[in-house]
């Protein structure tokens, strides 16, 4: 290990982030009573401009009025190149109550324009006497947010989680596609020619390098890695590949843009009987080479060491975390 420890990220359920208007507050209660671990109530793109001021008061009346439960509570502000973050941030900060936890920022692009929405906030929730801070989440969605991501991971103690938002994010890298998420049509490379066979096309994964980025900058600045919308709600087995494909490499949770996708995002995100008990089955036999002064041993044919422990653990913790 380095001799610098990253921070633990927040110990809370975050396997799904079910996503509505703020203009559809006739959803709002649907959404409270769904399986999501995290709430967002949008104010910006799923909202037209002439709704803002109206999607803005819907969202502060439910925030204070409905019953959340346990569920992380998330406002969706606007970018900060627009006309509509600051009064986002002002209106709720100043007339909702304490259950809000998080403001979502989009297309964050460098750690001044976390300091913005933090240095705004903090001078509301000091002029308003509020108890609890409010904390962030952000979406990597630019090319600019790409190249800075690790320094936006760190930017705030108020930073909780970071999602990857593939619609806006492949718009910003002029990437060749209308889809958000998922595998691209285009997105593929062939066999050899030389090789005898059919030339089966072999689909690669255009959110890799962005994914692979937002987990090592959130595993290191000790805040979660979320997965972002997969836009096609009609096409299931899309999403739980896409999915699985982003929990393999360490995310802990997916948007739903439709109440459909939450029990597929709950069965990725958790891990399965089978996967805790492997787990525990490697955590039992290293603990038995331990014992015998074996820091190495054979576990179904296979090596598995201190290395092993960690990444069990991992998965241990994972299912403690969500069983509460
Ligand atoms: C891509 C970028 C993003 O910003 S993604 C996040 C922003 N987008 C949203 O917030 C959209 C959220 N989803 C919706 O608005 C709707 O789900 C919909 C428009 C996609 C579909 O709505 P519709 O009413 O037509 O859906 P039905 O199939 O008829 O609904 C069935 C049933 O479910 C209820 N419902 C619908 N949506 C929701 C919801 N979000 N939460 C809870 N319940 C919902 C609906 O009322 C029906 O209920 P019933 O009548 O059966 O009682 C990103 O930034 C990037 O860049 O990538
Ligand atoms: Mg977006």
């Amino acid at each position: 290990m380095s001799f610098t420890v990253p921070p633990t990220a927040p110990a809370r359920p975050n396997r799904c982030q079910l996503f509505g208007p703020g203009s559809r507050p006739e959803l709002f209660a649907k959404m409270a009573s769904s399986e999501a671990d995290v709430i967002n109530l949008d104010l910006e793109d799923s909202v037209a401009p002439a709704d803002k001021a109206a999607a803005r008061a819907n969202i502060i009346k439910a925030i204070n009025d409905i019953d959340w439960g346990k569920k992380t509570l998330s406002v969706r502000i606007n970018g900060l190149d627009t006309e509509f973050w600051y009064r986002d941030v002002v209106d709720v900060l100043e007339q909702a109550g304490e259950r809000i936890d998080l403001f979502m920022i989009p297309k964050a692009g460098n750690a001044k324009d976390i300091y913005t929405v933090d240095a705004l906030a903090s001078a509301i929730e000091m002029a308003k006497g509020r108890k609890k801070k409010v904390g962030f989440e952000v979406i990597i969605e630019t090319a600019l947010g790409f190249r800075n991501v690790a320094e936006i991971a760190s930017s705030s103690p108020r930073m909780q989680a970071m999602s990857l938002g593939a619609a806006d994010f492949a718009a910003s890298m002029g990437m060749q596609t209308t889809g958000i998420g998922g595998t691209q049509e285009n997105y593929y490379m062939l066999p050899p020619k030389e090789l005898e066979g059919p030339r089966d096309r072999v689909y690669g994964d255009p959110w890799h390098g962005v994914t692979a980025a937002i987990v090592a900058a959130c595993r290191s600045a000790g805040i979660l890695p979320v997965d972002g919308p997969y836009g096609d709600f009609s096409d299931d087995d899309g999403f739980l590949a896409q999915a699985r494909r982003s929990a393999t490499l360490g995310m802990v949770g997916k948007w739903a843009i439709h109440p459909k996708q939450i029990a597929l995002a709950n069965s990725v995100f958790t891990p399965s009987e089978e996967q805790v008990s492997e787990a525990r089955a490697i955590l039992a036999a290293m603990k038995e080479a331990d014992e015998k002064g074996q820091g190495a041993a054979v576990y179904k044919g296979r090596l598995i060491d201190l290395a092993s422990v960690r990444q069990a653990q991992v998965i241990v913790r994972q299912a403690e975390m969500i069983a509460g």
